[in-house]
């Protein structure tokens, strides 16, 4: 390095110090507040109910309004993500069951959503990541519930039917799929390994680039890409989080058919959250079995105005040819128009279950 350079770099390099110095005594500090918080919840009796989503939207939304840059919303979320899950786990480390093994999206998703200070606890079926919060063995699940290409998760919302769990947050994803294997050649690739989802959502890819490669589904990417590790001539369909678990190289990247893949995650706990200023509901309702009955069941919200996001249906497993209606709206429980809803709704449905009110996911 030329002493000019030296020179240059080393005023700019003690500011950088300074700076540093300083944000250690603020996080410090900010750490010490959490520490305080949890006192006094655990004063007021909510010792077992300290993570707050709510609270947690509305202080990364805030970031992001008063954000003057040149870092991007995206960077300081991820960064005030971890300093919140950082304190956090000074007032109670959490523990967060998902679908594993570890290597999956749903690992990503659980990591994005509680940072890096959680205790992850990957489970082998969506079935078990409920039993987890259930039971108390995990405080929070993280479950798949549906992707912008593949449509609704199936088991987790069959499960959300019968489950006294509440959902207390959403965290969403972009899906980047990629062709991981030691091959360094494709026409070497006889063999690819992963979730069936996963095939379906590189389909068009595969049939275009590895045309003749045998397509085998398996029960997550992780374990596809433990597979690619071990045996010759095999390639897995695997995120970034697999890549590195199992130290695979990208033979392709970004071989998602749809480039807009995303993937949203809920986060389940025994609570739902507090009103943070933007928020959803979601619900379970059925009609009773006559002709116009689903239309009735939607006339509380035009009434009220409040807006449906999301309206799926899936099969009322008790009856033949029943169904159950999952919808999700905008606004918290807790708002008086949403609350006016549900009201004219109770009366209205044969069946209706609030899952629960959340804050809108903060990218
Ligand atoms: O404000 C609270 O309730 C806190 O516990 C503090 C804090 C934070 O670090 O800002 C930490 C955890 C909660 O989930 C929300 C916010």
């Amino acid at each position: 390095m030329s002493d000019d350079l030296q020179k240059a770099l080393a005023g700019v390099r003690a500011e950088i110090d300074g700076i540093d110095a300083e944000l250690l005594n603020l996080l410090n500090q900010r750490a010490r507040c959490a520490q305080k918080v949890g006192e006094i919840k655990a004063e007021h009796g909510e010792a077992g109910h300290i993570y707050r989503p709510e609270r947690e939207a509305q202080v990364l939304r805030r970031l992001q309004d008063a954000n003057p840059g040149p870092l991007p919303n995206e960077g300081i979320t991820f960064f005030f993500r971890e300093v919140m899950s950082a304190c956090l786990s000074l007032e109670q480390p959490l523990g967060v069951a998902f679908l594993g093994p570890l290597g999956t999206f749903s690992e990503s998703a659980a990591t994005k959503h509680f940072g890096h200070a959680a205790r992850l606890l990957p489970q082998a079926s969506i079935d078990d990541v409920f039993r987890e919060v259930e039971s108390a063995h995990a405080h929070y699940a993280v479950v798949p519930v549906e992707n912008s290409t593949e449509g609704a998760v199936g088991r987790t919302m069959d499960l959300l039917l019968g489950s006294s769990l509440k959902i207390c947050g959403e965290v969403v994803l972009r899906i980047h799929q990629n062709l991981l294997s030691n091959e360094t050649d494709l026409s070497k690739i006889t063999k690819v390994y992963s979730h069936a989802q996963s095939l379906a959502q590189c389909h068009e890819w595969l049939n275009r680039v590895l045309p003749n490669a045998q397509r085998i589904s398996v029960g997550s990417n992780a374990q596809a890409a433990q597979k690619a590790s071990e045996e010759a001539g095999v390639a897995a369909i695997a995120g970034e989080a697999a890549a590195t678990r199992y130290s695979l190289p990208r033979l392709a990247e970004n071989i998602e058919d749809e480039p807009n893949n995303t993937t949203r995650f809920l986060i389940l706990g025994k609570h739902d959250a507090g009103p943070s200023g933007r928020d959803k509901t979601s619900l379970i309702m059925s009609a009773p079995n006559r002709t116009g009955a689903l239309y009735e069941l939607l006339l509380p919200f035009s009434h009220t105005g409040v807006s449906l996001s999301r309206l799926e249906s899936r099969p009322a497993r008790h009856a033949l040819w029943e169904y159950v209606f999952y919808v999700d709206i905008d606004g918290h429980r807790d708002d008086p128009t949403v609350k006016a809803a549900l009201d004219e709704l109770a009366g209205r449905a044969a069946y209706l279950k609030i899952l629960g009110s959340y804050p809108v996911a903060v990218y």
